[in-house]
């Protein structure tokens, strides 16, 4: 259910190991003209998303249309720069069009024989006794039922299926909103379509409480989110008119301004979106039904994972289906109990990092830190993996990878204090509590992940 990023790359991974697949979608056709595409216009891809890609053959053909951003560039409220790499030389994540991406899975799933898609086909229920989908087509309103034999839940966010599976006994389901919004707003392509920011970047602009951020696109223009309070002082609440927008921007965002020609129509024109974390259990029903992505862990924007994970969902699931074959009894129980705390761990990362980009990053000491965290990790490859870099650049389970990280927080609690400047990374004192501290790490035992 759904054919958004999870559901159709989850279908080829079916599709390919025999299996019949039809795909029910609420929408309309996003590659047909005139059909109304979802909210965020690009993404983060990084190498959890790469591998998923691959394992059905279009790694390559993504990576030709993504934009390679190698580092956090900063901008402060004076216009000054400052930057922060997001891993080793050649490492970046890549910004990618969602519906480009969409419409590339999309047109190989309508490749296969084994695929069907049904668009305008709204799922409005479930009958769990029964494996039946009550479904209506959202062109001319008739309702019908059909029959499944699996059904795999990949309707985001505010899923349909799991809505479902919500009615049934002991089942666990939590959603926090943040008193955050987002809005989508667009800087300009330059003269003749080149960057006006540097291209190969993620550009933040920090400012305590809230923050802007804008991701690079082919045709020269960037995709910006302000991430704002709803109400407040600072917040949309508090910007009503084109006045308002326009003295705000200049305050607090002078140098993203001039580049934002339609800003006080689109700042009217574009919706305000919420921020939702859903964590739920369980995400199988007997084996009959599984839910993944969005519609299983559906996470705040900040790490730039939700699509990452949903897609990593699918390289999992396929690894459960090579070892187990159809035993899906056993497939869907391993799949919950495997990922679940993967999912928690990603959703925690995922609100960490709005601290981080909105607070944070603007902090020299922060940056500082991060400087000497590089170093560490350059002087001992083996022992030393920042966390950004298990997250986006690893494959390792992110609740180790969030266990991981926290264990090297406190280590650098310790450190910082002797460190005021690059340069004293190189003083003997330091190389010997940073040796102490890696032989401490060693002997203690691996954390449970
Ligand atoms: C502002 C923003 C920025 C983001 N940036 C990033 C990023 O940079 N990197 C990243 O990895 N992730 C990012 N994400 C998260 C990412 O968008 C989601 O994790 C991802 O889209 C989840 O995919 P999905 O297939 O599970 O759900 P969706 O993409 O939402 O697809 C669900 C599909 O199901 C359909 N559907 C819904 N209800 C029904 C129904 N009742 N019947 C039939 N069909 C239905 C929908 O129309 C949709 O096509 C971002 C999210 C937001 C909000
Ligand atoms: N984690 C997060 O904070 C968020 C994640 N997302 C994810 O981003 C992606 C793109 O989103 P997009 O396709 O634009 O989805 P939308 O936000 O447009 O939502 C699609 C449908 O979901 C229903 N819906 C929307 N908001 C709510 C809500 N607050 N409560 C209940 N139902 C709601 C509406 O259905 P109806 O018209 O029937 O009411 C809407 O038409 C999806 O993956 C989604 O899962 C989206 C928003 C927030
Ligand atoms: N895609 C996003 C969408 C919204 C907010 C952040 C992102 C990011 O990708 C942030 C990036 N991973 C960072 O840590 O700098």
């Amino acid at each position: 259910m759904g054919a958004g990023l999870v559901g159709s790359l989850l279908s080829l991974y079916l599709a390919q190991r025999g299996h019949e697949v039809t795909i029910y979608e609420r929408r309309a056709d996003l590659r047909k003209a005139g059909s109304v595409e979802g909210r965020s216009i690009n993404l983060a891809l990084s190498d959890r998303g790469w591998r998923a890609l691959e394992g059905v053959g279009i790694g390559e053909e993504i990576r030709r249309v993504g934009i390679p951003m190698y580092r956090r560039v900063m901008h402060d409220q004076q216009g000054q720069l400052s930057f922060q790499p997001y891993g080793q030389d050649n490492q970046a994540i890549y910004s990618v069009s969602r519906a480009g991406l969409n419409r590339t899975l999309l047109d190989l799933a309508e490749q296969n024989p084994r695929i069907q898609l049904r668009f305008n086909e709204q799922c409005l229920g479930i009958d769990l006794r029964a494996n039946h989908l009550e479904l209506r087509d959202t062109l001319t309103g008739a309702q019908h039922t059909v029959p499944f034999q699996q059904l795999f839940g990949t309707d985001g966010a505010f899923s349909a299926v799991r809505g479902a599976m919500q009615r049934t006994d002991r089942f666990n389901y939590s959603q926090s909103y943040l008193e955050y919004g987002y809005k989508e707003l667009t800087i300009e392509a330059g003269p003749g379509g080149e960057w006006p920011l540097e291209k190969n970047a993620l550009h933040i602009w920090p400012r305590g409480q809230y923050l802007m951020i804008a991701l690079p696109n082919l045709d020269g223009s960037f995709n910006c989110t302000l991430f704002f309070p709803y109400e407040g002082a600072h917040s949309f609440a508090a910007l009503q008119t084109a006045a308002q927008v326009q003295a705000f921007f200049e305050e607090i965002f002078p140098d993203a301004l001039p580049l934002m020609p339609d800003l006080r129509e689109e700042f009217f024109q574009n919706p305000v979106g919420s921020l939702v974390t859903v964590r739920c259990f369980p995400w199988a029903f007997d084996d009959n039904v599984l839910l993944l992505g969005d519609a299983s862990h559906a996470i705040v924007p900040f790490y730039g994972q939700g699509m990452n994970a949903g897609f990593e969902d699918c390289t999992v699931l396929n690894e459960l289906l090579e070892h187990h074959g159809n035993d899906w009894s056993t497939v869907f129980e391993q799949f919950q109990r495997q990922r679940k705390p993967d999912a928690d761990a990603m959703a925690e990362l995922a609100l960490y990092n709005f601290e981080e980009m909105r607070d944070r990053v603007a902090d020299p000491r922060f940056l500082l830190q991060k400087k000497i965290e590089s170093k560490i990790a350059a002087q001992y490859p083996g022992q030393w993996l920042s966390l950004y870099s298990q997250v986006t650049f690893s494959h390792i389970p992110y609740a180790e990878a969030w266990a991981n990280g926290q264990r090297q927080e406190q280590i650098m609690r310790r450190l910082m204090p002797h460190i005021q400047a690059e340069a004293d990374f190189a003083k003997p004192a330091v190389q010997t509590l940073i040796r102490n501290e890696l032989a401490q790490q060693e002997r203690q035992p691996p954390s449970e992940g």
